[in-house]
């Protein structure tokens, strides 16, 4: 412990780039791909350079960069507290924070006539391309260094649009055809299925890999916001509910409309359209779907993200847009969410039984809801967070909002307790966690390219249950795989990169210097540095070496980190098996090894 946290001071010290980098300020990009984080860049430069100011807690005192976060809650045994102690981001006390900004874009101003009239020729011009038929899937997946300019959906956008065209009684009205879908429905108004914005929002997965050889990711509007029933065959992004008089209100053209719609920008339009709302919820108004909000209770926390148990579900909330720091980052913005967005909902269909499917798995969390909220917490959620700051002591921040911060809350199925606290009780779900994870993996790469490049064991949950196998399609061909009554899934996928067919998503790490820094020596440190040598820093192309650099870590962790009943000659088969999988080049060519073979079975026996 001691050795390391020398190391890390060492590491620290020794950043001779330490003034260069001072001088970066994170960009904002013509984006076609998810923001750096260069706020972590700016975060090495604090530690190298700066003692953070002092910050409040309730517990142990200390707030922590991202590399010694990442450490505390993903590997608590791999970090020296007292050694990196004077160069934590340390929590300002609450008196002395300072006020945060009004998040970009949500000033109120007084209406602005100009503006409109700008914003209707701009519908006017909007609506043609609108209409024209999407450009069709390539049949290659994608061309290296590509940066393919993300369409995203203006489902609720086209359809404010229309509202205000209605409510105006103005000719600039939207398409025609969006017109007669809304004015010829003989029934109250339907969801909006609007085929432009679900064209948009297609994610035809490659012809070569793809979750199924004809299914198109539809948006399929639903009302229904209790998903926590079945899967569905074909589900994406939801729309809720609109009645038409109580929208038309609410974009009637007065000063609201143009201190909040009309002052949204792009990339917060669009999220919110992905997420089937016309404007924010509010937090207790989102929660209150899925359990009675004075049942909520924190269970986790990460950098960006807290999370919250709703029901049987778990309701992560991660603030956006704000131009003041959270936990010690900058916020992510609305574009970079969007593409986690896209990212989660995309890997929801390797859990859709639809017959065309080649490619299926249970690995990957199930996301059930998505919601953009707005507001300060809800005083029910500062209570549960200071209940388990009390229990736990918290690394983050008070959650000490404005009323204009924004938020986006993932809704995801509750996935069980993660590797880093789970007690693995023997060798069989030891491998059992291995093979689920490395067949997932392969799973994901047959249908998206995917890597998830960020595979730590806080990031793997799991769960006991009764199951004894579950089903997986690889490429067409289904397996069974034994689990000795424990599952697992995968979470978090801020870093992953994916090939939806039509997007490569990935987030562009060269920016990032700080992520390759952590302590010499250290698993998850020394993956992400693996991981750089693999891609050469070229992180919009597909490595799925990546996946295996991940699975090479969990052999470790399970060697080094993990206690669980085990044999020599289990020791022996897992070192083996590391040895083994130092030649795979993908999670594919992994599963395969003869270490799983008895653990996949063609059939239930
Ligand atoms: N679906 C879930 N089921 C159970 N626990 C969860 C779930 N999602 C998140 N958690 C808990 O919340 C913690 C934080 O979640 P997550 O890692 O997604 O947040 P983050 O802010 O993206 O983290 P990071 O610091 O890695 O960026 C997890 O380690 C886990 O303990």
């Amino acid at each position: 412990m001691e050795q390391r946290g020398d190391l890390w001071s060492e590491i620290i010290k020794s950043d001779d780039e330490c003034g260069d980098r001072f001088g970066d300020v994170p960009k904002i990009e013509a984006v076609y791909q998810r923001r750096k984080k260069p706020e972590k860049l700016s975060e090495a430069t604090d530690l190298g350079c700066s003692v953070k100011e002092a910050r409040a807690s309730l517990i142990n005192g200390q707030k922590r960069d991202s590399w010694t976060r990442s450490l505390s809650t993903r590997g608590r045994e791999s970090i020296a507290v007292g050694a990196y102690v004077n160069n934590q981001p340390q929590k300002k006390p609450a008196a002395r924070r300072k006020k945060p900004a009004i998040p970009k874009g949500k000033v109120v101003k007084a209406p602005d006539f100009q503006k409109e009239k700008e914003y209707f020729n701009e519908v006017d011009a909007f609506e043609l391309p609108e209409e024209s038929p999407s450009p069709k899937t390539k049949n290659s997946t994608w061309i290296m260094g590509e940066q393919v300019v993300p369409e995203m959906p203006h489902l609720s956008t086209r359809l404010e649009k229309w509202l205000i065209s209605k409510k105006l009684n103005r000719s600039c009205g939207p398409s025609s055809t969006l017109s007669k879908i809304l004015e010829s429905s003989a029934t109250p108004l339907e969801p909006i299925c609007d085929d432009e914005a679900v064209d948009s929002l297609t994610l035809k997965t490659p012809e070569k890999s793809s979750v199924s050889n004809t299914s198109d990711f539809r948006l399929i509007p639903s009302c229904d916001v209790s998903l926590a029933g079945e899967d569905v065959p074909v589900r994406k992004i939801k729309t809720e509910e609109m009645d038409l008089e109580d929208e038309l209100k609410r974009l009637s053209l007065t000063s609201d409309l143009t201190s909040t719609h009309l002052d949204y920008e792009k990339p917060f339009l669009d999220l919110l359209s992905a997420c089937g709302q016309m404007q924010p919820s509010n937090f207790i108004e989102a929660f209150s779907k899925f359990c009675e909000p004075e049942s909520i209770v924190k269970i986790g926390e990460g950098t960006y993200g807290e999370a919250f148990r709703a029901g049987t579900s778990v309701c992560k909330i991660v603030p956006i847009d704000g131009d003041f720091r959270v936990n010690g980052e900058i916020q992510k913005r609305a574009d970079e969410l969007l593409e986690e967005v896209i990212l989660s909902w995309t890997l929801n269909q390797l859990r859709e039984c639809v017959t065309e499917a080649q490619n299926l798995c249970p690995t990957f969390i199930k996301t059930q809801d998505i919601k953009v909220c707005q507001g300060p917490y809800d005083p029910i959620l500062i209570k549960a967070w200071e209940e388990w700051d009390a229990k736990h002591g918290s690394e983050n921040d008070h959650p000490d909002f404005p009323e204009k911060q924004c938020y986006v809350m993932f809704v995801l199925e509750h996935g069980g307790k993660d590797l880093e606290s789970f007690v693995l009780l023997n060798f069989d779900e030891a491998r059992s966690l291995l093979v689920q994870v490395t067949a997932g993996l392969a799973v994901s790469e047959a249908a998206f390219e995917f890597e998830h490049r960020d595979l730590h064991w806080g990031n793997i949950l799991l769960n006991r249950n009764n199951s004894s196998t579950l089903p997986f399609l690889l490429e067409g061909k289904q397996v069974f795989v034994k689990t000795f009554g424990v599952q697992i899934s995968i979470i978090d996928f801020t870093l992953s990169r994916m090939n939806t067919g039509e997007k490569i998503l990935f987030l562009d790490l060269t920016s990032d210097p700080y992520l390759f820094k952590g302590p010499k020596g250290d698993k998850q440190a020394e993956t992400y540095r693996k991981m750089k040598a693999v891609t050469k820093d070229c992180w919009e192309a597909s490595f799925s070496r990546t996946n295996v650099l991940w699975l090479i870590y969990l052999v470790d962790l399970l060697l080094t980190k993990k206690s669980f009943e085990r044999s020599s000659k289990d020791e022996r088969e897992l070192r083996s098996l590391k040895k083994r999988m130092e030649k795979y080049k993908s999670a594919k060519e992994a599963v395969s090894d003869p270490f799983f073979s008895d653990m996949l079975m063609d059939q239930i026996s």
